[in-house]
């Protein structure tokens, strides 16, 4: 049934448990961690694919930042018009863009992709009708992330979106340990056990920074999106739509 490798990276004590990074081990077990562990990942997943759809441009390009292996652009690649636009997919995991251009290559669409293995910060966007961060931005440090926005903005093209899927922290406490309480149940109802889950949060807890939902609407606006949908939601990780 599932023939993905099986992530079991924090299955055994670790000593010294050093900072979460997306390098070959990952790599290599990505899509079963990212299952297991985000809720809703492959809902939302699909549902990009519609979007792409309803927003791609002829002549436009798509941008999907912090790629991974390219779920988000594959599915976005299978539902947009062929001679509509190009796709850039970027991430700057060289173990991430290797197995990327891998798994593209097995697919026939033909709507092009440059798999780009840069930082996200050092791309310059330029007539785009969507830009893609799949739980990307949670990853940015924080007092880049307005910057970064900035920039996607500029290169948006009039009407365009940008999908923003990220981690949440609530302001509310009690909202908080509901939402993180189902997080973990939802990781133990896929089989990761108490150190697993425990050493691995230990190792995300200087690497991925949630930011609240007023947050991420505060910078979209300041960035000037006049628009910003919370289209998703499971737990505590949301998909919001920003239009341009
Ligand atoms: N500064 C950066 N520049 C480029 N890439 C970066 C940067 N920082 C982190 N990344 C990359 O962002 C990705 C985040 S995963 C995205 C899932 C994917 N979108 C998916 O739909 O499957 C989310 C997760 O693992 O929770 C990793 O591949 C990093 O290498
Ligand atoms: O596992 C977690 O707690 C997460 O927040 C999601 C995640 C998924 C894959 C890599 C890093 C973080």
């Amino acid at each position: 049934m599932n023939d993905k490798p099986r992530d079991n990276i924090y299955a055994t004590p670790q000593s010294m448990i050093v900072d979460f990074a997306f390098d070959e081990k990952v790599a290599g077990v990505f899509p079963d961690m990212i299952r297991r562990s985000v809720p809703g990942y492959e809902t939302v997943i699909t549902l990009l694919g519609l979007l792409a759809e309803g927003y791609a441009q002829p002549d436009s390009r798509i941008y999907d930042f912090g790629s991974s292996l390219g779920a988000a652009t594959l599915s976005m690649r299978n539902r947009v018009a062929h001679d509509s636009c190009r796709i850039i997919a970027v991430d700057n995991s060289t173990a991430m863009t290797e197995r990327c251009r891998q798994i593209l290559a097995q697919d026939d669409s033909p709507v092009e992709v440059d798999v780009i293995c840069a930082d996200i910060r050092d791309i310059k966007v330029e007539r785009a009708s969507l830009v893609v961060l799949n739980f990307t931005l949670q990853f940015i440090p924080a007092d880049e992330r307005q910057a970064l926005l900035d920039h996607i903005y500029a290169g948006l093209l009039p009407g365009s979106a940008l999908v923003l899927s990220e981690k949440l922290a609530f302001e509310k406490n009690s909202e908080q340990q509901f939402q993180t309480d189902m997080h973990l149940a939802f990781k133990k109802a896929n089989g990761y056990s108490e150190l697993e889950i425990s050493q691995k949060r230990t190792a995300l807890e200087k690497v991925l920074i949630p930011d609240s939902f007023e947050t991420h609407r505060k910078r979209l606006q300041q960035a000037g999106f006049k628009d910003v949908y919370q289209w998703f939601q499971c737990f505590n990780f949301v998909s919001l739509l920003a239009v341009k």
